[in-house]
């Protein structure tokens, strides 16, 4: 993904959006936290009595006055006696009930982290599945991967801090409410002190969210350099690219470490730092307070009691506020990716297939990838029950054609026919039903053959056998040594390029698919066992289409038709026969091929 500012606005529409996902947790977050503030604020009011029976040794009465007095008449409209043993008691309780309604906020914040982190995950990674290949051409895959698993656990940890930091605020508010209840001046003058000291920090260290998205950035750069090694490891030995891929992974990781340890050194020093000057400033208070206030003994106590719970708190809030917006980077990110993702979504809704293919036509049909036209004008013409050939030159538009037959991209321009209609309004699901396609590079799951052969269906064995025998996977299944159960590794590791061709092929016939598309698909194989299975491939059943795109010419020799495209164009067309005897393209590459082969 590309690096890009976080606008403000984008900021706090992220973290509304985490607020509005389960509503009910987060307002039960915010009612627990609201109730453990208020807990926290009668336990200290407990103070006051304490104190007062400490000095008097035990003696208390209602006539108090404030907060003290306040809680001491609902001990005397309970029925409660007023003595030591009863407060302690009471305070008890109310802290029993304070610390569980932390443990609560905390589970429920565990809860909606971990649950918004797999709500991230999952719609993502549905998204991901849905996407355009267009949109994977742009953005490529590790950076699909790095959000779908890295960033959305990031993501998810900046909602836990918001959690903390919510419910530390709250705690904030109920001592600094009661420091404002025993010395409003002094409390005040300590506001407006630290609140200073707040900006200050703010203002004298680069701003959370700058060094995060370095970091969220980093890390995107981590994933892409990893991947690129690991995926293209063969390629990467054999073309000494280890040194300059590791020292690109070691810059990337510098950086990746540098910022992060910015974040956390800004954090602490704002931590550390606050926290001596709030210790400094609370020396002050206590000085000004014994020495000119009129303050009672159990009043002091509990403002000192307060200011000295206030004051770790207020720092660690500060530096949770900062920790917050270095995370946020990665929440806007992904954010970001789940709303590009949804936009660029296939289309899947539209018309039941017909269940006979017919014909199908291109009419007319231009497309480019980015800019460059790379299919122009395109038309042919393919009769249901046809073997097609598709030839040409590497780089006229062969693939396209087909990826655009597939559905894997839509025409700029014309439009694709089936039985009349244009592929584009039927269901796309049931329409790459009937279409299936077998690549020259299929992909292998690291899974068994069987998995590979059935994509996950359920097929009988029956069926199983004959796709393998067609596709000629019978040949070498004896050498595999669990046979159909035997794991093939990782893309296919353990199976040579003409045998994974050949899976791919079958895996393909066992859709039962009436439109069966080759491109290239048994590149791989030697002249003669490629014959084979194109031959066991013609005569499988009259109804189902073939069209096959073939560099080795005699694959398409028996053809009903044969297309030759260059330049994103048809340039010719008709059967082996026809189109050797005239004077074009298909014939240079037929007669070249020949001469080739006569040679060797
Ligand atoms: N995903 C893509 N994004 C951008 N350009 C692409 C993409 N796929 C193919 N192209 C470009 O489109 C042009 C036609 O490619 P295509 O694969 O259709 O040709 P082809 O005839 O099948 O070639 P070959 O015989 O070598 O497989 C080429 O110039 C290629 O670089």
């Amino acid at each position: 993904m590309a690096e890009l500012e976080l606008p403000r606005g984008e900021r706090y529409r992220s973290l509304r959006r985490v607020a509005l996902h389960r509503p009910l947790l987060t307002s039960g977050i915010v009612a627990t936290s609201l109730v453990a503030m208020a807990l926290e604020g009668i336990g200290l009011s407990f103070l006051f009595p304490v104190i007062e029976a400490a000095q008097t040794g035990g003696a208390l009465s209602t006539a108090e006055g404030g907060i003290a007095g306040r809680l001491l008449s609902v001990y005397a409209a309970v029925g409660l006696p007023l003595t030591l043993e009863f407060l302690l008691l009471g305070l008890g309780c109310v802290m029993t009930c304070r610390y569980a309604s932390a443990f609560a906020v905390k589970w429920l914040a565990a809860k909606l982290t971990k649950g918004y982190e797999r709500a991230l995950k999952d719609r993502a990674y549905e998204l991901a599945l849905g996407a355009s290949v267009a949109y994977y051409d742009e953005e490529g895959s590790d950076d699909v991967l790095n959000a779908v698993l890295t960033q959305t656990r990031y993501a998810g940890r900046v909602i836990g801090r918001i959690v903390q930091f919510f419910q530390q605020g709250l705690l904030c508010v109920a001592y600094a409410a009661i420091a404002l209840a025993i010395a409003p001046l002094l409390t005040m003058a300590a506001a407006v002190a630290l609140g200073g000291l707040t900006v200050l920090f703010r203002y004298g260290i680069e701003p959370g969210y700058a060094v995060g998205d370095r970091v969220a950035t980093a890390n995107e750069q981590l994933q892409e350099t990893a991947q690129a090694g690991t995926q293209g490891v063969r390629d990467v030995k054999l073309f000494g690219m280890r040194s300059d891929l590791l020292s690109e992974f070691r810059a990337t990781l510098d950086r990746y470490a540098t910022t992060s340890v910015a974040v956390r050194r800004n954090e602490v020093a704002i931590q550390s730092f606050y926290q001596l000057a709030v210790s400094l400033a609370l020396f002050g208070l206590v000085y000004v307070a014994i020495r000119y206030r009129a303050l009672s003994v159990s009043a002091l106590g509990v403002f000192l009691f307060a200011m000295f719970r206030l004051a770790p708190r207020l720092s660690s809030l500060n530096a949770t506020v900062y920790a917050i917006e270095g995370e946020l980077p990665h929440l806007v990110r992904t954010h970001r990716f789940i709303d590009q993702l949804a936009d660029r979504q296939e289309e899947t809704a539209g018309a039941a297939v017909p269940e006979r293919i017919d014909e199908i036509r291109f009419e007319n049909v231009s497309f480019a990838y980015d800019d460059e036209r790379v299919l122009d004008d395109l038309s042919m013409e393919i009769e249901g029950g046809e073997f097609v050939g598709v030839v040409g030159p590497s780089g006229g538009g062969k693939s396209t054609v087909v990826s655009l037959l597939a559905r894997l991209y839509g025409p700029d321009d014309g439009a694709i026919l089936a039985n009349g209609e244009s592929i584009q309004t039927y269901d796309l699901r049931a329409w790459r039903e009937t279409v299936a396609m077998v690549r020259q590079d299929p992909h292998i799951f690291d899974d068994t053959l069987r998995y590979n052969l059935t994509a996950g269906r359920s097929v009988s064995e029956r069926d199983l056998r004959d796709a393998a025998e067609t596709a000629l996977v019978t040949e070498f299944l004896d050498d595999l040594p669990r046979g159909f159960d035997t794991v093939l590794g990782d893309d296919g590791v353990k199976l040579s390029g003409g045998q994974r061709q050949r899976v791919a092929l079958a895996r393909a016939l066992l859709t039962d698919a009436p439109v069966l598309v080759l491109d290239e698909a048994t590149s791989d194989l030697d002249t003669a066992l490629e014959r084979r299975v194109h031959r066991a491939v013609e005569t499988l059943d009259g109804d189902r289409t073939v069209v096959a795109i073939a560099h080795r010419l005699s694959t398409v020799a028996n053809a009903d038709r044969i297309y030759t495209v260059e330049d994103g164009r048809v340039s010719e067309t008709g059967t082996h026969s026809s189109l050797t005897a005239r004077d074009g393209t298909y014939a240079e590459l037929y007669a070249m091929q020949r001469s080739e082969r006569v040679e060797s």
